[in-house]
């Protein structure tokens, strides 16, 4: 029975071709932040505070004018075919049914129109909440720019730039694998270029990319936009003075640079740097309602997840994804009603203790010995 996220990747592991599940579960170099974004979470205390419960807990929340019915968001997650072979539009019927906001791959296996179709086909009955679109900026503005088009006029409701990858991760397992490229029959839809009678480009991730690029982007598009992957709460201050609307805080799973902080480590820091004046999703490590109750009282509006979705689909498809996003639900609303909450917006910081991050608790841990 699949009661946990890790009741789901082993089942998937049992389905896939282990170099898929290698490209899933690896991160960069020796994996420190990959391990880290977990380890974070796990070394997270809560505080519940008693006799003030409710008896529903809400979970709707409403980010930059996107209505969702969870604040679990589904983080961009590239080649979702590799899987399933529905691909994305299986995952975006399971977030449409579960009122998830899901956040389209640049790097997806199908187009955005019909990834956003399938969201409607699901949501019939319902309103699901929109799609956002996620964007590696090319140094082609020309294509940049009609991609953005694309993705609007398919109905995405905001733009997600990553920004942490001047240069691809070095993500070892991949290399010994020999898995650099996607399977004959397999594409990465958004990177097919009308204008060259249908070439497929690579992406390019380009350490070119500045600040003056989101300048252009901001004065291309009235979507929302926001950064994903800047750590520094320096960054998190620029983002805000060029006129960013939110920050994705994610270390991209520990894809990127390895050894860089975990996400919800940082979340105190970078909320204070912005003050209120954006809202905070964080992605990194999410594997249990507690964890996203952490993570909402340390300041962030939502959550996202990333490997957990993948190995839904990898296991059971459309439905797969269905039963991790009520899994997430259940665990989420039973972890806030022992806290004594009444939803999930307002969580004050004093529900977390954490542990003295550092230099003191790396000095204990050494004194407790290896
Ligand atoms: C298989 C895989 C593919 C990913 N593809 C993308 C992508 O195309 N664009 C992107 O910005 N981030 C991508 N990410 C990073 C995720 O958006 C997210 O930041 C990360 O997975 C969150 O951490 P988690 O996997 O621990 O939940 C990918 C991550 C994984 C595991
Ligand atoms: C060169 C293809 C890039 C796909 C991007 C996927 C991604 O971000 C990942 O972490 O993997």
């Amino acid at each position: 029975m699949l009661m946990t996220v890790q009741d789901f990747e082993t089942a998937a592991r049992m389905r896939i071709d282990p170099v898929h599940a290698d490209f899933i579960a690896g991160g960069a170099g020796d994996e420190i932040t990959v391990r880290a974004n977990e380890e974070a979470f796990r070394r997270l205390r809560l505080l519940p505070r008693v006799l003030r419960g409710s008896a529903e807990r809400a979970l709707d929340i409403s980010v930059l004018g996107s209505r969702a019915r969870t604040p679990v968001l589904l983080s961009p997650t590239a080649f979702h075919k590799l899987v399933d072979e529905e691909g994305e539009a299986a995952t975006a019927r399971a977030a449409a049914a579960a009122g998830a906001i899901m956040i389209v791959s640049m790097a997806s296996t199908v187009a955005v129109e019909d990834i956003a179709a399938a969201a409607r086909e699901a949501g019939e009955h319902g309103d699901p909440p929109p799609l956002w679109f996620q964007l590696y900026i090319q140094p082609d503005l020309g294509f940049t720019e009609a991609l953005v088009r694309r993705a609007t006029d398919a109905g995405c409701a905001a733009l997600v730039v990553t920004v942490d990858s001047p240069v691809r991760g070095a993500h070892e397992r991949d290399l010994r694998n020999g898995f650099l490229d996607l399977p004959p029959g397999l594409r990465c839809e958004h990177m097919v270029d009308p204008r060259e009678g249908g070439r497929v480009h690579p992406i390019a991730m380009s350490p070119v990319i500045s600040w003056e690029h989101i300048d252009w982007l901001r004065g291309t598009t009235s979507l929302p936009i926001l950064l994903k992957g800047a750590l520094h709460p320096e960054d998190a201050r620029l983002a805000v003075r060029h006129g960013v609307d939110g920050l994705l805080l994610s270390n991209h799973g520990g894809r990127q640079l390895d050894t860089v902080p975990a996400t919800v480590e940082l979340l105190p820091e970078i909320a204070a740097a912005v003050a209120g004046r954006i809202p905070i999703v964080l992605d990194g490590g999410v594997r249990r309602g507690t964890d996203v109750v952490k993570a909402l009282a340390l300041g962030a509006c939502a959550v996202g997840i990333g490997r957990p979705v993948m190995w839904a689909l990898a296991a059971g498809g459309e439905k797969g994804v269905r039963r991790l996003l009520e899994l997430f639900r259940e665990e989420l609303d039973h972890a806030l009603a022992l806290c004594g909450a009444s939803g999930v917006r307002g969580l004050p910081p004093d529900l977390v203790r954490a542990p003295a991050w550092g230099p003191a608790s790396a000095h204990t841990e050494r004194e407790g010995g290896a």
